[in-house]
């Protein structure tokens, strides 16, 4: 492998200028081939309470100008060992729901038939399900490793059955994860029934609650996970809402009692040697957000990912 081309150095360019990508990372049409393209996907069509994600993407990549290239906590270099450039958006339509789903789908799929692995900045959750086609379609039902305050196994809204409450219901219903290993992370909140667990239960996850973070702390949890998902393929969702409001106010769907960024970006690097596939970071909502809390939080998820990526590549 040639040197990957990495960020803009800080040493020349300070932090505040250079290029508005990801990191101040390349433009995938600067590199030859990327191991890991950082998409991003302005649409928010799907939300059902406070709207914003659409400027999420850009909202990210600017809370991310500060990262660094070494990764102290996982021996890192997330953007020196492998090549990681940004796709820019895709264009999808903000009018027509299954039209964007089928956007996606597509647009994903050429960058993976490229050779990337994706990490999509969403965007609401809706994205989560064309994501999961594209991801399922070579290699068959994954496992989910959903991060979110809410479980996103509703079955309509309206009506309406894409929505960013109810994608990995689709999902499930489709065939596109894995019954046995998938699971959500930092559930918590009011529910609209007790059936809803049994339902979510049924569509095939296990929960890890926000409180059993409080309980049983950082290293259960991460065991928990890992032996939930084994040896197969792994998709990481994280919607930033999983984070407390103090943590992440820029989201859409706020509940109390989340976890510290430090939670999660502890747990993200309980991934190191798993099989992961793919990842999203979505519900950033930039006009409910302060002092870049949210996309400073979501970027430096995205980069523990990134790092993990980045160590499976290495072996
Ligand atoms: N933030 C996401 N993805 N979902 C929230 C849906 C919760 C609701 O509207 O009942
Ligand atoms: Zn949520
Ligand atoms: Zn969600």
């Amino acid at each position: 492998m040639s040197t990957p081309i990495g960020p803009v150095d800080a040493t020349k360019v300070p932090r505040y200028g250079g290029p508005a990508t990801f990191a101040r990372l390349p433009r995938l049409d600067e590199v030859s081939r990327a191991d890991v393209a950082v998409v991003g996907i302005p649409f928010d069509s799907g939300v059902s309470y406070r709207p914003g994600a659409r400027f999420g993407p850009g909202h990210v990549r600017a809370g991310s100008k500060l990262l660094r290239p070494y990764n102290p906590a996982l021996d890192a270099m997330p953007f020196g060992t492998q090549q990681v450039a940004d796709a820019g958006d895709l264009g999808v339509n903000p009018f027509d729901i299954e039209e964007a789903i089928g956007t996606i789908d597509a647009g994903i799929s050429a960058l993976r038939a490229d050779g990337a692995q994706v990490l999509t900045l969403g965007g609401d959750h809706t994205v989560a399900l064309p994501i999961l086609r594209s991801v399922a379609r070579d290699h068959g039902p994954v496992a989910v490793l959903h991060f979110d305050a809410h479980l996103d196994t509703w079955d309509t809204y309206f009506g309406a059955p894409y929505t960013h409450g109810t994608p990995f219901r689709r999902a499930s219903e489709e065939g596109l994860i894995d019954l046995e290993r998938s699971m959500h992370v930092g559930i918590r909140g009011p529910l609209y029934s007790k059936q809803d667990l049994e339902d979510d239960a049924v569509l095939g996850f296990q929960v890890v609650r926000s409180d059993d973070y409080e309980v049983d702390g950082v290293a259960s949890v991460v065991e928990r996970m890992r032996r939930r998902l084994g040896d197969g393929p792994v998709y990481v969702s994280v919607d930033i809402d999983v984070l407390d409001p103090a943590h992440a106010p820029g989201t859409g769907t706020p509940e109390a009692g989340g976890l510290t960024s430090r939670e999660l970006l502890n747990t993200l690097r309980g991934l190191v040697g798993l099989d992961v596939v793919g990842a999203d970071v979505v519900e950033v909502s930039p006009a409910y957000d302060h002092a870049e809390l949210t996309a400073i939080a979501a970027s430096h998820v995205a980069y523990e990912l990134l790092s993990v990526l980045a160590l499976n590549r290495a072996g």
